[in-house]
């Protein structure tokens, strides 16, 4: 008895001790039997009350034991116990016990087999009944169990990230993708909140979705964020969804998806979209949007915006000769610096090979973007440092201002470009405002576009000559070809007007070499009938010299005229020779070679600087007309030009002043011991055929002023 209440009392408290036990659950339930039989042996025997208690025994064996056979088998032995027990008792191994109000000495074997079998065969069915029902409800909870854990497992093992939380967003479960992605163990997310997983700036949004949803509010598809164990931020698309028990809301779960590399691939896509690969500023689709902002803007803010348009001087010849490389490193290096010049609302993009669009917001008015146009060009003319060259660079810029010269974006590009082509016509380094004149120009600009090429083909090219006087002799010693065009609706015109076009075309390769060329004849012809010998000096393009057959178009142009090359000579632009000083430094050596006088046109609006200087094989620096304009009134022009002469004397070069128009700026030539002079005061550019008689009619006057 004491062993049976301590193995059902260890049993109770120390299940798992016990369950460890082989066979405890069937020793259980004879242990249960054999107490069942003392209880019914001592409550009264064949007559007790008790003998039910062995269908307890049976229906606790359904429960226990898990296969059918052992349960009928526990029925019957529960059976032959009570047999057992009956037949002893009766043949006096134990003493009858009385029953309280039966007779408990009944020694009828009718009566003891009866009721015998009355027992076992209850016992029986019982056990039969049973085991039918525990096996019907063990497969029932085995299939539920089975699905259960087939759910379990497929939520677990799902490669989305599912996890839940109470309602008031304290975590308990978060399946295997969850705890790999964010380097955390169930163990460690649960009971911790759901919140401090998603990165601090997007923490409001999520909580408001959370709480919306776990109030009952409709799931809708967001994006949100989780910050990994080492801190990585990753991109998740997903919902959020109530479950409830009984009506209540007990957990919301998450069902999320990992989205880090599509958003990634989505931004690139904008990227790519949006932005120049080369230089990482705006394209065009992304610039068409920041005007349209800004233009908004201005119209909220009753303000202003403008529309810089700048186009880089001579970008191609760099390209030409250093090479794609080279020129693409210097467009990298102008858009960080535009990038620089400009305030965080404003917008920088680059909308073909080296054009620039600044879209400049919130101004008061025209002199702001004026001011910022001068700053940009001042910030461009440094020299720009790529692999072992030093590249001199600048920009012409056209403006148009929102909504003071158009209030449709399309037409203020427009006019924008047109200021822009304003800036290149006067000259390299310049800005200009739009202004319906321009329109005029840009017609004009279109015509010669459309018939520059005729007119080459048609002879309609002509060249005017204007003299270099030496100021000490008297003596002409060169004439300048300067190229016109007769053309037949707008008249002579002037080469300012069609030379940057011919450049943007390409044009100015066979026009350059058709100057050259004629020039040369012109000259020999001069030779040959006698009249004088003089050099002739033509201008040449830096898209001339970045030819790579330059040097072999001058050979044959000498070649083919037979002018001697002492007789030519070949102006250059200090910009040009500045733009790429490596490159031109080996060419003018070439000329040199050849026997080409070589002068430096415009000296002094260029960024030449002494130690370049001493490397050019030149002959002559020509001071620009813009300094001798002024020499005459003692003032910074007239220290300029003193600086260049003095520069020229110092490096061994004659220096040519050009532009000169008055006796006041020849006197302080003279003075200050210029070598030669040109200009309207001696002789306008005039055709061939009046050089012979200006050359015949230039008497004692002229050649007295030289001297
Ligand atoms: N105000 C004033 N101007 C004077 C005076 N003396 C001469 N000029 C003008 O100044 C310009 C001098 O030529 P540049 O500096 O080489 O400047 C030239 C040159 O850069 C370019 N150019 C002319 N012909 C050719 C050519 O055949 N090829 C190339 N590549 N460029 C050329 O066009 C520019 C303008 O040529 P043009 O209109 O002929 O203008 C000429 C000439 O007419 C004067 O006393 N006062």
């Amino acid at each position: 008895m004491a062993a049976v209440i301590g193995y059902n009392a260890l049993y109770h408290f120390r299940y798992p001790l016990v369950s460890r036990i082989p066979a405890a659950d069937r020793l259980q339930v004879l242990l249960d039997m054999l107490f069942v039989t003392i209880i019914v042996h001592f409550s009264g025997g064949s007559a007790s009350w008790f003998w039910p208690v062995y269908l307890l025994v049976t229906v606790e064996a359904a429960f226990v034991l898990p296969r059918e056979r052992e349960v009928w088998a526990m029925g019957a032995l529960g059976g032959m116990v009570y047999g057992s027990l009956l037949s002893a008792e009766y043949a006096g191994v134990f003493a009858n016990v009385a029953m309280p109000f039966a007779d408990g000495t009944t020694r009828d074997i009718l009566f003891l087999v009866l009721i015998w079998l009355w027992v076992a065969l209850l016992n029986t069915v019982v056990a039969v009944i049973l085991t039918f029902l525990m096996s019907v409800i063990r497969r029932e909870t085995r299939l539920l169990r089975e699905s259960e854990e087939r759910l379990e497992e497929f939520i677990d093992s799902a490669s989305d990230l599912i996890y839940s939380a109470y309602p008031d967003g304290e975590l308990f479960y978060a399946n295997r993708s969850v705890q790999g992605l964010v380097g955390y163990s169930l163990e460690e997310l649960a009971g911790q909140q759901l919140f401090e997983l998603i990165p601090a700036r997007n923490r409001t949004r999520f909580m408001e979705e959370f709480r919306r949803i776990a109030a009952g509010g409709e799931s809708d598809l967001f994006e949100t964020m989780f910050v990994t164990r080492d801190g990585r931020e990753v991109s998740l698309e997903g919902h959020l969804t109530l479950s409830r028990k009984a009506g209540e809301p007990v957990a919301v779960w998450g069902s999320f998806r990992d989205v880090t590399e599509r958003i990634l691939a989505q931004k690139q896509l904008y990227h790519l979209a949006h932005y120049d690969i080369l230089t990482n500023l705006p394209n065009r689709a992304l610039l068409l949007d920041r005007m349209q902002h800004a233009k908004s803007r201005a119209k909220r803010e009753k303000c202003r915006a403008a529309l810089l348009f700048l186009d880089l001087d001579r970008f191609k010849v760099i390209n030409d000769t250093l090479g794609h490389p080279v020129g693409d490193q210097l467009l990298v290096s102008v858009a960080n610096r535009l990038r620089a010049c400009c305030r965080e609302s404003d917008t920088v993009a680059r909308v073909g090979g080296d054009e620039f669009i600044i879209v400049l917001e919130g101004l008061k008015e025209r002199g702001d973007a004026e001011k910022f146009a001068a700053k940009v060009m001042h910030r461009l003319i440094e020299p720009h440092k790529i692999e072992d060259h030093e590249l001199f660079v600048t920009g012409s810029v056209g403006i148009a201002l929102y909504p003071d010269d158009d209030t449709d974006l399309d037409n203020l590009l427009k006019k924008a470009d047109i200021a822009m082509y304003a800036a290149k016509g006067v000259g390299n380094n310049m800005f200009r405002c739009y202004d319906s004149y321009m329109d005029e120009n840009a017609h004009r600009r279109f015509v010669m576009e459309n018939g520059m090429r005729r007119a080459l083909e048609n002879g309609d090219f002509l060249l005017y000559y204007q003299p270099k006087v030496n100021l000490v002799t008297g003596e002409i010693t060169a004439m300048e070809a300067l190229v016109r065009w007769d053309h037949a609706e707008l008249g002579i015109i002037a080469p300012s007007d069609f030379i940057p076009l011919a450049e943007e075309t390409g044009l100015i390769i066979p026009l350059g070499e058709w100057v050259l060329r004629q020039a040369c004849a012109q000259n020999k012809w001069w030779q040959d009938q006698g009249h004088f010998r003089l050099r002739v000096a033509v201008n040449l393009s830096g898209y001339q010299l970045q030819q790579a057959e330059f040097l072999e178009v001058v050979r044959r142009a000498l070649a083919d005229t037979g002018l001697d090359p002492q007789y030519l000579e070949l102006e250059i632009t200090e910009t040009v020779v500045m733009q790429n000083p490596d490159f031109t430094v080996r060419l003018l050596d070439q000329l040199c070679e050849m026997g080409i006088h070589i002068s430096i046109d415009d000296f002094g609006t260029g960024y030449s600087s002494l130690s370049h200087l001493k490397r050019f094989s030149v002959n002559t620096l020509k001071m620009d007309k813009s300094f001798v304009k002024g020499v005459a009134e003692n003032g910074p022009d007239a220290a300029i030009a003193t600086a260049i002469i003095s520069m020229g004397r110092s490096l061994n070069l004659s220096v040519i002043a050009e532009g000169v128009e008055t006796e006041g700026q020849l006197e302080f030539l003279k003075k200050t011991e210029c070598d030669e002079v040109q200009g309207f005061l001696f002789s306008k550019p005039i055709p061939p055929e009046e050089v012979l008689r200006f050359m015949k009619g230039r008497g004692a006057h002229d050649k007295g002023r030289a001297e």
